[in-house]
């Protein structure tokens, strides 16, 4: 698996190591050992899948309150996305600072997204299906959102008009975030 930094501080690009032979391909695509070496310490406890029917459905930008915020391992199985974190941790170098990656079947990429970020996806394709893993439960009291098209964030998705849930369409902008909605990160 290779680790790449992105500009973004904490956040990764995955690559796991694929071997193809006449049948196809195998890979493993996640291996606590191999976290671990790199000074990773997670504790995953669910994982999740998403189908996004059409091209230009657009998941985010979505985050949960501590204590019950998120460290997720992304990739995408079929299809392709553009994936999108925004860094929104109090006192990080690169707070307020996005980055956009494409995530696909063919690249089979991942993103390892620290908690404290946000993150979205914009699908490329028909039928794109999401998989990632979690290291904190699912916690409707503590899901929030910044807004997918936040003029000071700028965000540069593959579509100007997403096919969006109805919660997408309501999230404020970063800059008027609660101070309280801030990642203050662990003690
Ligand atoms: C996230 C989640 C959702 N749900 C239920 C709640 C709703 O009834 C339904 C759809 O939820 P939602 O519209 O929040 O799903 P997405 O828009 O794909 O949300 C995700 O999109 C972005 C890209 C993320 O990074 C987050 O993991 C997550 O917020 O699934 C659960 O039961 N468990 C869960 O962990």
């Amino acid at each position: 698996m290779n680790f790449i930094k992105t500009k973004l501080k904490d956040a990764y690009i995955l690559e796991p190591k694929v071997f193809g032979d006449h049948r196809g391909y195998f890979m493993e695509t996640y291996n606590a050992k191999l976290l671990d070496e790199q000074g990773f310490s997670f504790n995953f406890v669910q994982d999740n899948h998403a189908l996004s029917k059409e091209s230009g459905v657009l998941r985010g930008l979505h985050y949960q309150l501590e204590p019950f915020a998120q460290t997720k391992i992304v990739r995408v199985t079929k299809g392709a996305v553009y994936d999108v974190i925004l860094d929104i941790r109090e006192g990080s170098p690169t707070y307020g600072q996005w980055e956009g990656f494409i995530l696909s079947e063919d690249n089979k990429r991942q993103l390892l997204v620290p908690q404290g970020f946000a993150h979205g996806y914009c699908t490329l394709v028909e039928n794109t299906e999401f998989v990632y893993k979690v290291d904190n439960y699912y916690s409707p009291v503590h899901d929030r959102g910044i807004a997918w098209n936040d003029p000071d964030l700028n965000i540069d998705w593959p579509t100007s008009s997403p096919v969006l849930s109805d919660k997408d369409t309501k999230h404020p902008n970063l800059k008027d975030l609660e101070s309280q909605f801030i990642y203050k990160g662990k003690e």
